[in-house]
């Protein structure tokens, strides 16, 4: 389970993520949603440790992810998809994240199997597609078992396939008993993933709610994610 409580972070004395409460159960996967730069990122990045709240307290089973022993087997994350030294093959990397936190070099091959990259795996990372770089960041994700796992825009990059198949994934694991954070901004994609949804806009939380319940109003999930979020955009279209 994942425990924000008044999470905040100011940039330049704005604030970027605002007093945000919200929980993230296990066994459902919970979407993150908000339109581009509304805080998602940061919140994740909160809650993982890599950056520091000035205000509130991000928890992971109860405590802050500081003082998680052995994170890779509590916590499993893809933030950044191109985030893998170029000249590595993807089994290279991933033994050596494995021999650091105590994971057998048998993991390495389950996990490389999961995403697909079984084939490729002694091909240097550095000649990926991102399809395949996302793959390889899932593999990272998924390789200390972990109960709680939170992605960053998972889809972006996928082709058809592979939003699937990540789709499929993320359910799979939930429905394992983990805990699936999973940021977008794409509504239409959320439907189809997630079960609950957590919707911010300019850093604040706008609604906890449910597929479900979002569509309830007769409107189309477009729509009411529009009207969730209009108010809440640092920016403004209008059609010519
Ligand atoms: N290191 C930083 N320094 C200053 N401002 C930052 C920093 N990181 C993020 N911001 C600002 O904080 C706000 C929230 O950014 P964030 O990346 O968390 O949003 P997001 O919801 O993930 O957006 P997107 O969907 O576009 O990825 C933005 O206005 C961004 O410019």
């Amino acid at each position: 389970m994942i425990e924000l409580r008044e999470l905040t972070k100011r940039y330049g004395g704005r604030p970027v993520v605002d007093r945000l409460s919200f929980r993230v159960e296990a066994g459902v996967v919970t979407g993150f949603l908000g339109p581009n730069g509304s805080g998602k990122s940061t919140t994740m990045r909160m809650i993982l440790g890599l950056d520091a709240p000035d205000h509130g307290r991000a928890l992971i089973d109860g405590v802050p992810y500081s003082a998680i022993d052995r994170p890779l087997r509590t916590v499993g994350a893809l933030l950044d998809a191109g985030a893998f030294h170029p000249g590595r093959s993807a089994r290279a990397h991933l033994l050596a994240l494995a021999a650091g936190n105590d994971i057998t070099p048998s993991r390495v091959d389950q996990v490389l199997a999961t995403v697909g990259l079984s084939d490729v795996a002694a091909r240097r990372a550095g000649t990926y597609s991102l399809g395949m770089r996302q793959r390889l960041g899932v593999a990272v994700a998924l390789l200390g078992d972990p109960g709680v796992l939170l992605l960053d825009e998972p889809v972006n990059g996928l082709d058809p396939e592979g939003i699937r198949w990540i789709r499929d994934l993320l359910r799979g694991l939930a429905a394992e008993g983990r805990t699936v954070f999973v940021s977008s901004h794409l509504i239409a994609e959320m439907a189809l993933t997630a079960d609950r949804l957590v919707v911010i806009g300019q850093g604040r939380l706008l609604a906890e709610t449910t597929v479900t319940d979002l569509a309830a109003g007769g409107d189309t999930l477009e729509d009411a994610f529009f009207r969730l979020t209009s108010q809440a955009t640092d920016y403004r279209g209008s059609v010519a």
